[in-house]
């Protein structure tokens, strides 16, 4: 061993005792029972020695009964899908960005492969085989199998087609795709240039570009295209149109289809095939356009059903109601890995030559970290009830009842921007919170982030999907004056006049911690900036004129209705029944950490419209800073709580047994530079280069 070796591994080993020293923050009284896993929070004197979650293969499951009744009923099955996912070494995948983009593929198929494999082989349910394709984790062909091209045959397939359809997908015999996105057109649906001619004369070409799973493996596609009949244009419909043999894979006839290259980062997103396909009149039968909404007969008629032609857009609403989940995945997946290094890392401290200061404890990192964790668990609720909002729509749609599609819309659309956004700057900051060692690819932090930041696009990009919310709330706003009562996450507009009015009561700190002083600051300040743009709006003769023109105020009034909605669903979540001591209590604080942060955040939008004075928002700031100090000692618990994996992490800074210098330290060796001690061109270009300075040197 060198002597530079020799003085690498004895740092190392002087760090091993700091690396455990995680476990500090583990001692404390409460005992968490979050998404009804049980954290068992031991006084183990400051040390944590335990292995992985994997290596000690213990279920930390308590008795059913003390589960929270609030999470969804799924934690004994996501749990059991992480540890079958995590032990088993196809699964493997900690050498991603070291692979090219066709390893990176092959790879992906394999697991995908092994995947369908271990789902049929174990008979798993629907949610089983799900939770197991999340906690894979890696973008793939089959999350638009199962998440659009399954979801857009039910919703917008007529009965005959689902019983045609449905099974040879349910059976991965034909695998599918969402083909709406074109070179030219992605936010504007309507916009599409892809038609389909009932009448077989078409000679036009459009190339639809980037749906996932689309280049190199489908045979199937949902294709959405304008649909014209009798030379005349019918909106844009779904069509199932076979793409690729099932034979040989052979693309079809008049069919060209490919890879779109590689995308932001290494590894990352690159394992799906997002892709590129051309029609060149290419048939398809009558009865494979998507029905349920409309109908063309054999002689080539329309006949609309009674069902709203929106519906044509519900396969969105499905999907943007999951990202809001899977954003508070993906989030607290980052908090988790940050907060445990924060309490790894030490930096500064006593001058005395004591122990250095855990990086957790200053004021800086916990006002930066603390929000993060809070909003993981805020979207964790909202995500909760946006499902139920959708399965609420669902059932009402079967039955006949439109009433509620507008909400739902505004409601995922809203959601989906407020939290993808949030999560993505999120996750960077998180990088951030973890110093340079956040910047290494083993701290499992620049995956995430660039496998994250395109849900800010994909799916409806965040700003367009704003202005549908504002285009909701200013409809909302317009009818408050002719005896309409808003209702759902808008009935707070039925108090619009008071709400206008309103003057906040907070006169000391504490007065902050009433949900009531907080929900209605929240919704003075939504309904005011709402009528505000309203009023603005009213002064253009031609409203859409106006609309473009004010788009900027729009966004910031949507958004702060979306936030409203965040923090009503916190605190309607703190009004149930909550078992498990101090569980409770703990919610609380981060639902005031959620709610006084983003008070914070956006003080302009508080005092300029006259919400609260700039005492209020200082005493609220004062507020937040106490409230930190309580979330600290149980903050690692609470992050223990998601339930993570090591191999679902995927991050050395963030193992659950603070192990980390060492880890490091031998993560940096499995780097394939490190094959060899002097590396590759060296004889072509170091070695050459020293020698002329040699010579120079001489000269
Ligand atoms: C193992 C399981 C795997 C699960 C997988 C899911 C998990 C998710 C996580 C990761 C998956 C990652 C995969 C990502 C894949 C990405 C796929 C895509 O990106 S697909 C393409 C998505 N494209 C878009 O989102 C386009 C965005 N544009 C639009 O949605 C629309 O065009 C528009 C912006 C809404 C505008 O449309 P249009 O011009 O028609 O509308 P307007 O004239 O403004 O409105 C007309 C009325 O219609 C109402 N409306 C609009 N949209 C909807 C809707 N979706 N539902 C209901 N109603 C809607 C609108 O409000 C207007 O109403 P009125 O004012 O007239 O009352
Ligand atoms: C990783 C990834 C996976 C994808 N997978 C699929 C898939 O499986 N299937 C599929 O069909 N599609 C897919 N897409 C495409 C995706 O849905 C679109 O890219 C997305 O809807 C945004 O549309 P766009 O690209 O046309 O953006 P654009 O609309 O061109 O946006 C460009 C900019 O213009 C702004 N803008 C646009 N319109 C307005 C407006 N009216 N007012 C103000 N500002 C506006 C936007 O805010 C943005 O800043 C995927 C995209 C990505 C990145």
């Amino acid at each position: 061993m060198s002597s530079a070796q020799g003085f690498l591994n004895d740092w190392v080993e002087s760090r091993v005792g700091l690396g455990s020293n995680i476990s500090n923050s583990r001692n404390t009284s409460v005992s968490y029972n979050i998404k009804g896993c049980w954290i068992p929070l031991t006084d183990n004197g400051g040390r944590r020695s335990l292995g992985s979650r994997e290596e000690q293969g213990s279920v930390r499951c308590r008795r059913d009964e003390d589960r929270l009744g609030w999470f969804p009923p799924h934690f004994d099955v996501s749990d059991r899908m992480a540890r079958l996912v995590a032990s088993d070494p196809v699964f493997r995948k900690d050498n991603r960005a070291m692979l090219s983009r066709k390893e990176l593929f092959k790879n992906t198929l394999r697991k995908a492969a092994h995947a369908w494999k271990r789902i049929i082989e174990l008979r798993l349910s629907e949610e089983e085989a799900s939770e197991m394709r999340f906690y894979v984790d890696e973008p793939a062909f089959t999350d638009l199998h199962w998440g659009m091209f399954v979801p857009a045959i039910k919703g917008q397939g007529t009965e005959e087609q689902q019983q045609k359809w449905l099974p040879l997908a349910y059976k991965m015999q034909i695998i599918g795709c969402y083909a709406q996105t074109e070179l030219g057109h992605g936010s504007n649906v309507q916009g599409l240039e892809t038609t389909a001619t009932f009448d077989p004369e078409s000679d036009e070409f459009s190339f639809i570009w980037w749906p996932g799973g689309l280049g190199k493996v489908s045979t199937h596609a949902v294709v959405y295209a304008r649909l014209i009949t009798e030379g005349q244009e019918h909106g844009v419909h779904g069509f199932i149109v076979q793409l690729r043999s099932l034979d040989d894979h052979m693309p079809l006839p008049g069919i060209t289809v490919g890879d779109i290259g590689m995308k932001f980062g290494t590894g990352a997103y690159n394992t799906m095939d997002n892709g590129v396909l051309r029609f060149d009149n290419v048939r398809i039968p009558r009865n494979q356009m998507l029905m349920r909404v409309m109908r063309v007969t054999r002689e080539g008629k329309c006949v609309q059903s009674n069902v709203p032609r929106q519906l044509i857009y519900g396969t969105m609403v499905y999907v943007r109601q999951t990202i809001v989940s899977d954003a508070s995945s993906a989030l607290s997946r980052a908090v988790c890995i940050a907060t445990r290094y924060s309490a790894v890392r030490r930096q500064f401290g006593p001058q005395d030559g004591g122990v250095e200061t855990q990086v957790i404890d200053y004021k800086t990192q916990q006002s930066r970290l603390f929000p993060l964790l809070a909003s993981a668990y805020a979207f964790r609720f909202v995500g909760e009830w946006l499902k139920w909002l959708y399965l609420d729509v669902t059932q009402r749609l079967q039955a006949n009842d439109f009433s509620t599609l507008p909400e739902a819309h505004a409601c995922t659309a809203g959601l989906k921007s407020l939290t993808t956004s949030a999560t993505a700057d999120a996750i960077e900051e998180c990088r951030k919170l973890c110093g340079g060692h956040g910047y290494l690819s083993s701290s499992g932090l620049p995956e995430l982030f660039a496998v994250y930041v395109p849900a800010c696009t994909y799916e409806g990009d965040n700003v367009v999907l704003l202005l549908q919310v504002a285009r909701f709330l200013m409809k909302t706003v317009s009818q408050l004056g002719s005896g309409k009562k808003p209702v759902g996450t808008t009935a707070y507009m039925a108090r619009a006049e008071d709400l206008l009015q309103s003057r906040c009561s907070v006169q000391k700190a504490e007065d902050w911690l009433k949900p009531s002083v907080i929900l209605e600051a929240f919704e003075a300040r939504a309904v005011r900036m709402c009528v505000a743009c309203a009023q603005s709006l009213s002064k253009f003769q031609n409203p859409e004129e106006g609309f473009l023109e004010l788009s900027a105020d729009l966004v910031e009034a949507a958004i702060a209705h979306c936030q409203l909605i965040v923090v009503s669903k916190f605190i309607e979540k703190l009004q149930q029944d909550i078992p498990g001591k101090g569980v409770k209590q703990q919610l609380q604080i981060l639902c005031y950490i959620y709610a006084l942060n983003l008070l914070h955040k956006h003080l302009g939008d508080f005092l300029s419209t006259g919400c609260i004075t700039p005492k209020q928002a200082s005493l609220a700031n004062d507020h937040l800073r106490s409230l930190y100090s309580k979330v600290r000692p149980n903050a690692i618990a609470l992050v223990d709580a998601f339930n993570y994996t090591d191999h679902f992490l995927g991050s050395v800074l963030g193992r659950y047994d603070g192990n980390v210098y060492p880890k490091l330290y031998e993560e940096a060796w499995k780097d394939p530079l490190n094959d060899s001690v002097v590396p590759d061109g060296y004889q072509e270009y170091i070695r050459p280069m020293l020698k002329q300075q040699l010579r120079n040197a001489r000269l």
